[in-house]
């Protein structure tokens, strides 16, 4: 901006502004009386180390990629690099913490503004205070202390003040103390006169040094040591003294002249951080740089340091920190010049509600400039069944005092929220957003965040059409889900928070897509897959900026033990009998023919699948298609076909009993056991974004196609803040379709490049007539098809574990390559870590784990693996 400003003008601006300030980079100067005790810390007294958690972090968590040619990204200049450090480096600040794994200096800039300052009239030439001739009658009791500010004495035009220090007069000899008390200069013979005149504003060379007196210390102070460092008050203030110093003006719109002393007071006044942040583990946001202060700093208000409510920040997990200075630095405009959009797509559970809900309460109160808050008024939107979760998440962080939280449901419509002045945050399900649109497109957000915000991958649905239409700049897309798989997907969401970044859809797909793809394919050259490559790499760095994924690993250390298991329960005689009888039906020998697509295979994998629950379920469907006569039913009724007459005459579906199910008898019996042991934890089922750290036994009755919906769910339970050991039971039916549609699930790793994706599932239900014929296969004289097919070496007699994983590498099919190639954990599972597996027959003698010891009667093999083992089970 400041390029195309006439550099004559530009230096007379510089030098107008300067004759109304004071000098550069004395921190003590600028701060009116109020903070006239505000201390320079020297340079070399850095306080201790930030959070050491942080440094050690996963080396996963890379923030600051940064593409050096990326001409859309040119003006921002790396944050964390002091460009424009005017000081010596070795003096430039202290260390201050960031939260990340950087311990950097603090940039104590001092742009071109300090270096005019020779220009200042008054204190040009400072007289060294002479030495008496020894005739002066010296009364014996003149002692006064000074706060002053000091720096050698030195010819160059450029110079700056070093550090506060005290100064003492003793008759006619003086001491100059640095704030930790150590003599850095002394003197004596003195003229009596020139040392009783001291007074403040005064400049004088004293001792060889160049001083400037603050005020006046009352021997009080002194004598109590608070006007050395430890009692001197928050020291934190230099901060905004020197981003005073370096405040930018547009010189054609001066807005900001601090003539008076009063003016200058009622600036600086209020413009303490909200929490020290020279705490040890305080959580300091980065300052903004110069170019942001041009362009946000209009008023040219002091920089205040933004820091962490450190209630906060005590729970905050190493990651949560990086994630919050990553959000920060994203809604702030920090990263990207003019863009404030954020995606955080840590995986499941890893707390991105508590990143958010830190931001929030943060840039509501606090503010980099003039400790003004950033923000006002924030919109929450999320699935309807989280509203509540959010609320609690508020509550359970900051309490109900804090912050005012209005959540929208039937009861609690947007006027309200809109009428009363108490609320800053509104929550509101998607659904409900459309339906209150007119309302809140009258509300001034300032900050919008879309929890589970991968829905919005689709850019022409109205939940996205509306949201782009609230002019809120300030954009956060939260999600578990591993968004950047499907590249149109990834721009739709990288669209909607930063609007045009990747310039329009059909450049995009000429520029990334369309190379990216083709150098995927196996038929691609050389030179396609090396283009393909680099335009991966380049659209990683660019979005990489403001787009973060941390995977289950950072948070696992702090997790109880994880026990999951594969039960698998034999069917029961009337079960087997059905199945067999379904298998021979008509409906499922037309799909075997092969002639798919009207093959009625769903309806048969569907009845299967019904019958492994529970026969009372199939029941319900042969009794009510049996009675039907429409034609479109006529395949469904083929199906069922004489099975009425394998059910007992007098069956009653209502009186059904667990024996009747393989499943239902170990389901009964797990939670009696558990019951019995573990009176006081209860299992429950779980959806996308849920927390059920309540219970601590998940069983999972009925299989998915998708494994998400298992992970899904077993991340509900098994995630921060649970306390106890979680125990997982997969429940299987023996050699049915059960086991063939876990064993799909672990197999099929290519289909969403091997990662969870709710929304994948119908990729999991295409079959050929090879894998149908496998399907409706009923394989009843194995333990275990799943073991199997492992081509495990055991024979299921005692507790086995297979090869090495190092035999297998995991490898994930991932549009954007190699950058995302981690591995994760909740990865569906393979057949090769299957086999890692401790493995054994339901009659295996020696079952340690109660809960399984209770069951085996009705389990023909076991799968179990220990996560975070400790004393578990
Ligand atoms: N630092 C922490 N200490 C203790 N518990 C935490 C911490 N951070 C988050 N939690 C808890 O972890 C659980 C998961 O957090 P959260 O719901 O925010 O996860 P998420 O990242 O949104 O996952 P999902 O993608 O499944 O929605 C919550 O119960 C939350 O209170
Ligand atoms: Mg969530």
């Amino acid at each position: 901006m400041l390029g195309s400003i006439n550099p004559a003008l530009y230096s007379v601006f510089f030098r107008l502004l300067l004759l109304n300030m004071r000098r550069s980079a004395a921190p003590s100067q600028l701060q009116g009386k109020h903070l006239k005790k505000t201390k320079f810390i020297p340079p070399a007294r850095s306080n201790p180390s930030p959070n050491e958690e942080i440094t050690k972090l996963n080396p996963d968590i890379k923030l600051f990629e940064v593409a050096a040619n990326d001409t859309l990204l040119q003006s921002q200049t790396n944050p964390r690099i002091c460009s424009l450090n005017l000081l010596p480096a070795e003096e430039s600040g202290r260390e201050i913490n960031h939260g990340d794994n950087y311990k950097e200096k603090y940039c104590f800039e001092a742009p071109a503004m300090a270096t005019l300052e020779l220009h200042h009239t008054v204190h040009s030439s400072p007289k060294e205070i002479t030495v008496s001739k020894g005739q002066e009658v010296e009364p014996e009791n003149l002692v006064k202390y000074f706060n002053v500010i000091w720096r050698k004495a030195s010819k160059k035009k450029h110079k700056k003040w070093e550090g506060d220090a005290v100064l003492i007069v003793k008759g006619k000899s003086f001491t100059l103390k640095d704030l930790e008390g150590k003599d850095i200069g002394r003197g004596t013979g003195y003229k009596f006169k020139d040392l009783e005149k001291i007074e403040e504003g005064q400049t004088m060379m004293i001792g060889g040094k160049e001083i400037e007196v603050m005020d006046i210390i009352s021997p009080d102070d002194f004598s109590s040591g608070k006007c050395f460092q430890l009692g001197g008050g928050s020291p934190a203030i230099s901060s905004s003294s020197q981003a005073a110093n370096r405040c930018f003006l547009n010189p054609l719109k001066s807005v900001c002249k601090p003539t008076s002393k009063e003016n200058t007071q009622s600036i600086f006044q209020n413009c303490k951080p909200r929490h020290d942040p020279y705490l040890p583990n305080s959580l300091v946001m980065l300052r903004p740089d110069n170019n942001h202060q041009r362009m946000f700093n209009k008023n040219c208000f002091p920089v205040v340091d933004v820091v962490i409510d450190p209630h906060l920040v005590y729970h905050l997990r190493p990651h949560q920190k990086e994630g919050i200075i990553f959000l920060y630095e994203c809604v702030m405009g920090m990263r990207v010049n003019s863009r404030c959009g954020a995606i955080l797509a840590d995986e499941m559970g890893l707390g991105k509600t508590l990143q958010c809900i830190s931001l929030i309460w943060t840039l509501q109160c606090q503010g980099p400039y003039g400790g003004k808050p950033v923000i006002k008024k924030t919109l929450i939107v999320t699935p309807g069944s989280l509203v509540n979760n959010w609320k609690k998440e508020f509550q359970k962080w900051l309490g109900s005092e804090r912050i005012k939280i209005y959540t929208v449901d039937q009861d609690h419509k947007v006027e309200e929220f809109i009428k009363s002045p108490f609320y800053s945050v509104l929550i509101i399900s998607y659904e409900m957003l459309l339906r209150s649109l007119d309302q809140i497109k009258h509300i001034k957000f300032d900050l919008l965040i879309c929890d589970e915000g991968h829905r919005l991958k689709n850019s022409t649905i109205k939940t996205t059409t509306a949201l782009i239409s609230l002019s809120c700049e300030k954009r956060i897309i939260l999600t578990g889900t591993p968004v950047q798989n499907d590249l149109q997907e990834f721009f739709a969401l990288i669209d909607f928070v930063n609007p045009g970044i990747l310039g329009s859809l059909s450049s995009y797909r000429k520029i990334y897509e369309e190379p990216i793809i083709i150098s995927r394919q196996p038929s691609a050259s050389e030179e396609e897959k090396e283009l393909g490559e680099r335009r991966a790499a380049e659209l990683t760095c660019l979005t990489g900026l403001f787009f973060l994924r941390r995977t289950q690993e950072v948070i696992n250390k702090y997790l109880p033990p994880k026990i999951e298991n594969v039960v698998f329960c034999q069917p029961g005689a009337l079960q087997i009998e059905l199945y067999r009888k379904l298998l021979n039906s008509q409906a499922v020998r037309f799909c075997l023919e092969g002639l798919l697509e009207n093959s009625p295979h769903l309806i048969c994998i569907g009845a299967l699948k019904k019958l492994c629950n529970h026969p009372c379920l199939l029941f319900n469907s042969v009794k009510e298609k049996g009675c039907s006569s429409t034609w479109d039913e006529n395949e469904e009724k083929s199906l069922y076909e004489g099975l009425i007459n394998v059910f007992p005459a007098d069956y009653n579906p209502l009186l059904f009993t667990e024996k009747e199910s393989g499943k239902l008898q170990v389901l009964t019996k797990l939670l009696a056991v558990i019951h019995e042991l573990r009176p006081t934890e209860n299992s429950k089922a779980g959806g996308v974004g849920l927390n059920l750290i309540g219970g601590s036994h998940l069983i999972l009755y009925d299989i998915d196609w998708n494994p998400a919906t298992d992970i899904q769910a077993m991340s509900r339970v098994w995630r921060d803040g649970q306390k106890h050991p979680v125990h997982i039971y997969r429940l299987l039916t023996t050699g049915t379709i059960e086991e063939k549609i876990y064993q799909r699930q672990i197999s099929k790793q290519g289909l969403s490049g091997a990662v969870v994706d709710l929304t994948r599932t119908s990729e999991y239900m295409q079959f050929s007539v090879e894998e149908l014929k496998n399907l409706f296969t009923l394989n009843e004289s194995s333990h275990c098809i799943t073991h199997d097919l492992l081509n495990c070496d055991c024979t299921g007699e005692q507790d086995h574990t297979g090869d090495s994983l190092e035999k297998f590498p995991i490898s994930r099919n991932c549009q954007l390559g190699p950058h995302h190639q981690k591995f994760n954990s909740l990865k569906p599972l393979s057949m090769s870590q299957l086999k890692q597996w401790q493995h054994f027959s339901g009659d295996h003698l020696n079952l340690t784990d109660p809960f399984l010891e209770r069951i085996r009667e009705n389990v023909s093999f076991f799968f179990q693996n220990i996560t975070n083992q400790t004393t578990a089970p």
